[in-house]
C-alpha cells in the first residue's frame, strides 16, 4: 500500500495544456475514481502517474517518494488497459506471469503468484487457455492478474470494463471492489461511467478541462457540489437548471425570479459579490420533483406537459415540455425539464400535469457557476 500524490503538476502536449495545477493526495489503500467529459485529462493523470507521460513541472510523489524521473518499472505500480493487451500465443498462465518472467524472478516465485492471483480471480480452470478461449470478463480477470502477480504498490485503472456489456460490468464492479478489500492496495480508476465512480469510489475526482473541479466521497460530491459543474455532470438523469435573475440580495437571502415560476426565497445563501440584477442559477434534480395537485401547499409550482415517459420498472421518468421557463443543459434540451418519479406512473405522453419542488431541495448557482445555497445533509445510511 503506497500513497500517491500529485504536487502542482503541469503538462503540456505540443501546444495543448491537458493537466493545469494538478494537487492531489491519495491515501494508503483508497479507491479514487477519476470522472469528466471525454478530453478533460484522465487518461493523461493515469499516464503521468504511471511514468507512461512525462510532465512539465511539478511533482509525482509515491509513498513519499519522488517519482517524477523514475521510469515506469521503477514506480511499483501495475495499470490495467481498456484493451486487455494479452499477448495471444501465451496461455493465461504466461501471460500472468509475464511481468516477473521479465523481471528475472525465480520460476517458483513466478508459479505462486500465478497461482494466488487466479485463486483471488478465480481463473484457476482456466490456466492453460489462451485469450481467445475466454469470454471478454475472463480476458479482463487475466488482465487484472497480470497486475495482481507483480504486488504492485498501486493499481492504475484505465477504463477497464468499457468493452464489457452491461451485465459483466455490473459483476466485474463488484469484483474490483471485492478485491480492492481483499488485496487492500490502493487503486486509482479512470471511468466515463457514473455509476462505476459512485458505486466503486472512496472518494471521486471530477475533472474539466485538465483541472480538478471537486474532490469528495460520492454521496457528498452527489448532494453537495461546489459548482453547476459537478451538479450537472453527477446524476443520471442530469440535474433541470433553470435561468433566473436575483431580484433582491441582503444578508438574510436573495430572492430570485425566473420566467414560469413564482418569486422563489431563498436563505443562507453565500451572498459573496452576488447583486441585485445578477443571472443565476436554480438547479433541481429530477427525483426532487414531483407531481403536484393544485394547492397542496408545495412550492413552487408549474405547469408542463409530459413529451415521454420512460418506465424504469420502479421508477418513472418523466420529460415535460415546461416552457416558459428557460431550462439548459437539460437531458432533453431547453425549455424542457426531466421528473423522476419514484413509482409507477400510469400518466400518458401529452397529459399536461403540474410539478413542484420543495424550496430545500433546490441549489442556485451564482453568475461565476459557485454553488451558494447552504451544505444539503448527505443521505446516511
Ligand atoms: N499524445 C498527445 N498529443 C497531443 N494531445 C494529446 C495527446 N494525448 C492526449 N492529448 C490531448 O489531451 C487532452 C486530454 O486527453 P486524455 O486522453 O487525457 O483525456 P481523457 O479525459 O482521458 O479523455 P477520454 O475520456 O476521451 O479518454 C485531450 O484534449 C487530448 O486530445
Amino acid at each position: 500500500m503506497s500513497s500517491v500524490e500529485l504536487r502542482k503538476v503541469d503538462k503540456h502536449y505540443a501546444g495543448y495544456h491537458a493537466l493545469k495545477t494538478v494537487d492531489l493526495k491519495i491515501e494508503k489503500g483508497e479507491f479514487v475514481v477519476m470522472v469528466g467529459p471525454s478530453g478533460c485529462g484522465k487518461s493523461t493523470l493515469l499516464k503521468t502517474i504511471a511514468g507512461l507521460e512525462t510532465i512539465n513541472s511539478g511533482q509525482i510523489v509515491i509513498n513519499g517518494r519522488d517519482v517524477t524521473r523514475e521510469e515506469p518499472g521503477d514506480r511499483g505500480i501495475a495499470m490495467v488497459f481498456q484493451s486487455y493487451a494479452l499477448y495471444p500465443h501465451m496461455t493465461v498462465a504466461e501471460n500472468m506471469g509475464f511481468g516477473l518472467r521479465m523481471a528475472n524472478r525465480p520460476k517458483a516465485e513466478i508459479d505462486a503468484a500465478v497461482k494466488r492471483a487466479a485463486q483471488i480471480l478465480r481463473l484457476e480452470e482456466q490456466l492453460g487457455k489462451r485469450p481467445k478461449q475466454l469470454s471478454g470478463g475472463q480476458r479482463q480477470r487475466v488482465a487484472i492478474g497480470r497486475a495482481i502477480t507483480r504486488s504492485p504498490e498501486v493499481f492504475l485503472f484505465d477504463e477497464p470494463l468499457s468493452n464489457l456489456d452491461a451485465a459483466l460490468r455490473t459483476q466485474m464492479r463488484v469484483e474490483l471492489s471485492g478485491l480492492h478489500t481483499q488485496l487492500g492496495s490502493t487503486m486509482i480508476y479512470v471511468t466515463h461511467d457514473q455509476v462505476e465512480a459512485m458505486t466503486m469510489a472512496d472518494r471521486i475526482v471530477i475533472l474539466n478541462k485538465g483541472r480538478i473541479e471537486q474532490i469528495g466521497s460520492p454521496l457528498e460530491l452527489y448532494a453537495n457540489p461546489a459548482n453547476i459543474f459537478v451538479a450537472g455532470f453527477l446524476g443520471a438523469p442530469r440535474m433541470n437548471f433553470i435561468e433566473a435573475k436575483a431580484v433582491s440580495v441582503d444578508a438574510s437571502g436573495v430572492s430570485v425570479a425566473a420566467a414560469g415560476l413564482p418569486a422563489l426565497s431563498l436563505g443562507g445563501i453565500d451572498v459573496t459579490g452576488l447583486s441585485a440584477g445578477d443571472a443565476v442559477t436554480i438547479g433541481i434534480r429530477p427525483e426532487g420533483l414531483r407531481v403536484v395537485e393544485a394547492g397542496d401547499g408545495v412550492m413552487p409550482v408549474f405547469s408542463s406537459q409530459v413529451r415521454l415517459v420512460e418506465q424504469l420498472g420502479r421508477d418513472t421518468v418523466l420529460y415535460v415540455d415546461a416552457s416558459p421557463l428557460q431550462t439548459t443543459n437539460s437531458d432533453s434540451g431547453t425549455g424542457n425539464f426531466t421528473l423522476q418519479l419514484n413509482k409507477v406512473s400510469t400518466v400518458a405522453v401529452g397529459a399536461t400535469l403540474r410539478a413542484g419542488f420543495e424550496t430545500g431541495d433546490a441549489y442556485l448557482f451564482g453568475p461565476d457557476g459557485r454553488t451558494l445555497t447552504p451544505r444539503k445533509p448527505v443521505a446516511s445510511t
